[in-house]
């Protein structure tokens, strides 16, 4: 008998998963949130990802020391999407389908009661099933994008041709359409992307769509309160019931912010800081670069600016992308930054009271329960649908205005959004963003209503196992 036959011999009535993200970081987080908080609840968790990403997932993602991390190996060396230019993150789904001989001995050899995968590994739910462990695809997406997007419905009228991004600004039948949150030409471009095959001959689509109809369960990061509509929607399309998470709200961090940033943001009164980021993935080109620096220097108001990009050499990049004497004009009251940094801890900080972001989901709730007011300047995929959610669901937010054919903004129109919420915001419709912002804030600062979704999704998954 192996070691961990007897450890798992011994905890026999103890619910036990695996969780098994994508490899990007922002997939990562939310994986490693729920990790926490169902471990705290009782549950077993053993958690897989790439040798070279567990130090950061120990330590920057602050996963709980007591849970398990099992290294996965990979034939092509693959990692993180960090050190992937965007256009070759098919390889790291390659990298993953090259996974499957070694879950397969993992599964066999610590008999979990569920397997936690994400939506690339399309062909987890059957290995699972004939092993007899039961398989959950836990969406790091919105209900809302994976409702208007992989559904069923969604190719109903496509039959015997290609589909296109114009049938993609429609939304599939029965799409719950309150709001009007139907695609924009340029943001449906982008999701053409989701219909190209990548590895193994089926399209991304094709992979999530498998994932979620053949899984034994599905898990959304968010709650009827947020998404109710499109929830049920997903329900109706699936024929399944959705667990859910609640918005996975992150516990309060035990790091100290950085001196460079504590102490640079201490010179500036409460709430007047603008911190602008997007996420560990998304890059802005060089003409988007040079119209929104310009739209935070316009702003009047102090800000943080990071800026990321596919190559490693930050420095060139941000020297060539930034205005001409930028620096030099905002010095004082702007920095600009490149690579990770303490976002949570930035946005708690007093100083901070707007973040111009991208609509990645976890950044978008850790502005919420800061109380970092929303701006959303979202570029790919899901960001999009997050955004809407944030701005026409919630009424929390407010979105960058763009150009319809292919999503440009000026730097009046970064202006434009900010002074809505930052300094006109005793008027409409800044004051009503912020008052909504203030009861969604409230809610997600509920610990009692937060810790029950946590109770209980424990208590659905021990009474499906
Ligand atoms: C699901 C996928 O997440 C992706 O990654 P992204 O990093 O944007 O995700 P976030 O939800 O913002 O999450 C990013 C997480 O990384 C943390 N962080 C990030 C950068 C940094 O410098 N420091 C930090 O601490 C941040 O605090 C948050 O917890 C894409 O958007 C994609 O559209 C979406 O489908």
């Amino acid at each position: 008998m192996s070691s961990t036959e007897a450890v798992n011999n011994n905890m026999d009535d103890q619910l036990h998963v695996i969780m098994f993200p994508f490899l990007a970081f922002g997939h990562i987080s939310p994986f490693v949130q729920l990790s926490n908080k169902l471990f705290s609840n009782g549950v077993r968790i053993t958690f897989l990802s790439a040798s070279s990403n567990i130090d950061k997932i120990k330590t920057t993602f602050n996963l709980n020391p007591s849970i398990n991390i099992i290294p996965l190996e990979f034939p092509n060396g693959i990692t993180n999407t960090a050190e992937l230019p965007p256009h070759l993150a098919g390889n790291l789904i390659h990298a993953l389908d090259l996974t499957q001989p070694q879950i397969k001995s993992l599964l066999l050899e610590l008999k979990p009661h569920y397997v936690f995968f994400d939506f690339a590994q399309n062909w987890l739910p059957k290995l699972a099933s004939e092993l007899g462990v039961k398989s959950v695809d836990f969406s790091v997406f919105s209900a809302i994008s994976s409702s208007y997007v992989t559904v069923p419905s969604r190719l109903d009228d496509i039959e015997g041709r290609s589909i296109s991004f114009e049938d993609l600004k429609k939304p599939p039948k029965g799409f719950p359409q309150k709001n009007n949150n139907s695609l924009k030409s340029y943001e449906a471009m982008d999701f053409m992307f989701l219909f190209r095959k990548f590895g193994e001959g089926l399209t991304g689509y094709e992979r999530a769509k498998q994932s979620l109809s053949e899984c034994s369960y599905f898990v959304f990061k968010s709650c009827k309160e947020i998404e109710g509509p499109y929830i049920e929607y997903l329900e109706k399309e699936f024929g399944k019931q959705v667990l859910l998470a609640g918005p996975l709200v992150p516990e309060a961090s035990n790091d100290v912010l950085e001196e460079k940033w504590s102490k640079w943001l201490d010179n500036f009164p409460a709430k007047s800081v603008i911190f602008c980021s997007f996420g560990s993935e998304t890059f802005l080109s060089d003409e988007q670069i040079n119209e929104l620096s310009s739209g935070l220097e316009l702003t009047g108001l102090p800000f943080i600016l990071v800026l990321n990009f596919p190559s490693k050499c930050a420095e060139t990049e941000l020297e060539r992308a930034l205005p001409e004497g930028f620096l030099e004009r905002v010095k004082g009251r702007g920095m600009v930054h490149s690579g990770w940094l303490q976002q949570q801890l930035i946005l708690k900080h007093n100083s901070v009271g707007c973040y111009v972001c991208h609509g990645g989901f976890s950044s978008v709730i850790e502005a919420m329960v800061n109380d970092c007011q929303l701006v959303l300047l979202p570029s790919k995929g899901d960001q999009f649908f997050n955004s809407k959610l944030v701005a026409n669901d919630m009424e929390a937010g407010i979105e960058v205005n763009r150009r319809e054919e292919d999503g440009y903004f000026y730097k009046e129109d970064i202006v434009k959004a900010v002074k809505i919420i930052m300094v006109d915001d005793e008027k409409e419709p800044g004051k009503s963003i912020r008052e909504n912002h203030t009861k969604w804030r409230n809610f997600m600062l509920n610990k009692e209503t937060q810790n029950k979704f946590i109770i209980d999704l424990v208590a659905q998954l021990k009474s499906l196992a």
